[in-house]
């Protein structure tokens, strides 16, 4: 395990902030935490980085003990916080270079890494100017150079997509799959759900700094897919067709509403085929059809009863 949280408790005099976390993250990952603002996240990661002490509990970093380690364990972390650490008089080439220095790289390693980091963050081109021209989201994107250009085994991103353009958002979202892919383990925390699902493999759900589902995305969604969801839009208004496919095997609801289905499957049921051999055999005819899927939205909102977003 890269990462191994157990039982952390942290509290801020009444709030309590984390409530007995424990969390494993295997190496090679690119693991979510996933929770609304103010669940927890981000006193999660302080206390991963020694930032914050906590209360109880303990962190292994790397297979060692944080406590005793954290200076050795700190060289190999890249931490991508929420609020910018980049200087806005230095050109982003300047910025790039100054953490590398550092971090200790010199000479040709350091050109290299500098290039690479602008590189793959969609700057070199803008590599002469100052951030100070530019976009919230470009701004972001140097942070993620900086923060990342020494090759950290294991790299924490809090939040890095809130505020920005979506061409921003799309390069950084890639720019996490590739530093991935280039060796290092992730840890990306958001309340965007479509996010985690996109690019994460394992996630963790926190609310209330307590630790409310873990696991693949397949799994936490088969927690609440235990039904099927199917929405139809036909021509025509045919009140025997809702009869006819209460009939089907697996459908257990059946419903209209305007020009509108709605089927509620058993799990599993295979019934596609049959429902809409039923609708034609009644000469209506098929507009749209859209099956609905479980999302961790969903399972988010079946567990607290709220939604992710604020
Ligand atoms: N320094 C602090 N002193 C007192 N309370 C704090 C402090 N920092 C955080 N909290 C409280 O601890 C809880 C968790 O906050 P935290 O910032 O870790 O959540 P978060 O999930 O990162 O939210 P966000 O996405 O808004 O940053 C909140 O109730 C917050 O108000």
């Amino acid at each position: 395990m890269i990462l191994k949280i157990n039982n952390l408790v942290k509290r801020y005099k009444d709030v309590l902030a984390v409530d007995n976390a424990s969390i494993s993250i295997a190496e090679g990952e690119i693991y979510g935490l996933l929770g609304p603002n103010g669940a927890g996240k981000t006193t999660l990661i302080s206390t991963i980085l020694g930032l914050t002490k906590y209360d109880e509990g303990s962190i292994e970093i790397f297979g060692k003990d944080l406590k005793k380690n954290e200076y050795e364990i700190k060289k190999e972390i890249g931490i991508v916080p929420q609020d910018l650490a980049i200087y806005l008089d230095l050109t982003a080439y300047e910025n790039v270079e100054y953490f590398g220095r550092l971090y200790g790289l010199r000479g040709n390693l350091l050109k290299e890494r500098i290039e690479e980091a602008l590189n793959f963050t969609g700057l070199w081109d803008r590599r002469k100017d100052v951030p100070k021209k530019f976009s919230g989201g470009m701004k972001r994107r140097l942070n993620i150079a900086c923060a990342v250009m020494h090759h950290p085994k294991l790299i924490i991103m809090d939040e890095p997509t809130v505020g920005i353009d979506p061409q921003s958002r799309n390069l950084i979202l890639d720019s996490v799959v590739k530093l991935n892919k280039m060796g290092s383990t992730i840890i990306y925390t958001s309340h965007y759900m479509e996010e985690v699902e996109a690019i994460c493999s394992n996630i963790t759900i926190i609310d209330h700094g307590r630790v409310i589902a873990k696991g693949t995305k397949e799994e936490l969604k088969s927690m609440i897919s235990f039904e099927e969801r199917l929405a139809i839009d036909i021509s025509s208004v045919n009140f025997n067709l809702v009869d006819g496919l209460k009939k089907v095997i697996g459908v257990k609801e059946c419903s209209l509403n305007g020009n509108k289905l709605l089927i509620i499957s058993e799990k599993n049921a295979n019934n596609l085929s049959r429902i809409i051999d039923v609708i034609l055999k009644m000469d209506v005819e098929i507009k749209g059809l859209n099956i609905e899927k479980p999302t961790l939205e969903g399972v988010f909102l079946t567990l607290t009863g709220r939604s992710l977003r604020d």
